[in-house]
């Protein structure tokens, strides 16, 4: 079964509308590199108004250490996700689980950076490229995705209702994760996209 985050909420209504239709991850976006970045205590809100057992993900690109720190203090996320330039080294020393995301916009040539995390809970391979923020909307060559590292992968970029299907098939991530491609605006979801995602995600097989 493939697992579902919906990324970049920036509204409680939206984010418990995915969680009620299945969505396993809801991510907030705490970057000032983003659209759809979220106040320390509007990510607060949206966190403590979600069920038992859906994941939380805050969202940074390379932000200060403070920042990050205050944020575990205050929003209390399950997971922490980095989209920046952070080392292995650096993610780790705030004791907390997370993810790292992958710039995969150079192709076969960024998969060097798999082999630089080791201490994360996951990776997730996006679309954009080196050093551009994610919520980008830009596809990568699903076929790319690799099948033998040890953490679960999470696929990512310019994901839709429309493509997903094809995209488990080819890349058979452990989850999918997914902002643009149910938004009608930066950080507004549309139900009908939101739902129409998660179907297709739920009604594609991936061993
Ligand atoms: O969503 C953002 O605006 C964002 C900004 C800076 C760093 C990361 C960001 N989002 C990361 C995500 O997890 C997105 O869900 C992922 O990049 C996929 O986005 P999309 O291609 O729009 O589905």
């Amino acid at each position: 079964m493939t697992r579902i985050k919906c990324c970049g909420m920036t509204r409680i209504e939206d984010a418990l509308l995915a969680a009620q239709l299945g969505a396993d991850a809801i991510g907030v976006v705490m970057t000032a590199h983003s659209k759809r970045q979220v106040s320390v205590a509007q990510a607060k809100a949206i966190v403590e108004a979600m069920p038992p057992f859906v994941t939380t993900v805050a969202l940074f690109m390379d932000d200060d250490t403070g920042f990050v720190q205050e944020v575990i203090d205050v929003v209390r996320p399950s997971l922490l996700q980095f989209h920046g330039t952070e080392s292995d080294e650096w993610c780790r020393q705030f004791g907390h689980p997370y993810l790292k995301a992958i710039a995969m916009g150079e192709g076969a040539a960024a998969l060097y950076q798999l082999r630089d995390h080791p201490h994360a809970a996951g990776l997730l391979l996006d679309g954009h490229g080196l050093g551009e923020a994610g919520g980008s909307g830009k596809v990568f060559d699903w076929s790319l995705m690799p099948h033998d590292v040890k953490q679960p992968l999470i696929l990512a970029g310019g994901l839709t209702a429309a493509n997903v299907a094809a995209a488990i098939r080819i890349a058979q991530p452990w989850a999918v994760d997914v902002a643009s491609g149910v938004e009608s605006a930066p950080g507004i979801k549309d139900p009908h996209k939101l739902r129409d995602f998660i179907a297709a995600v739920r009604s594609t097989a991936n061993p």
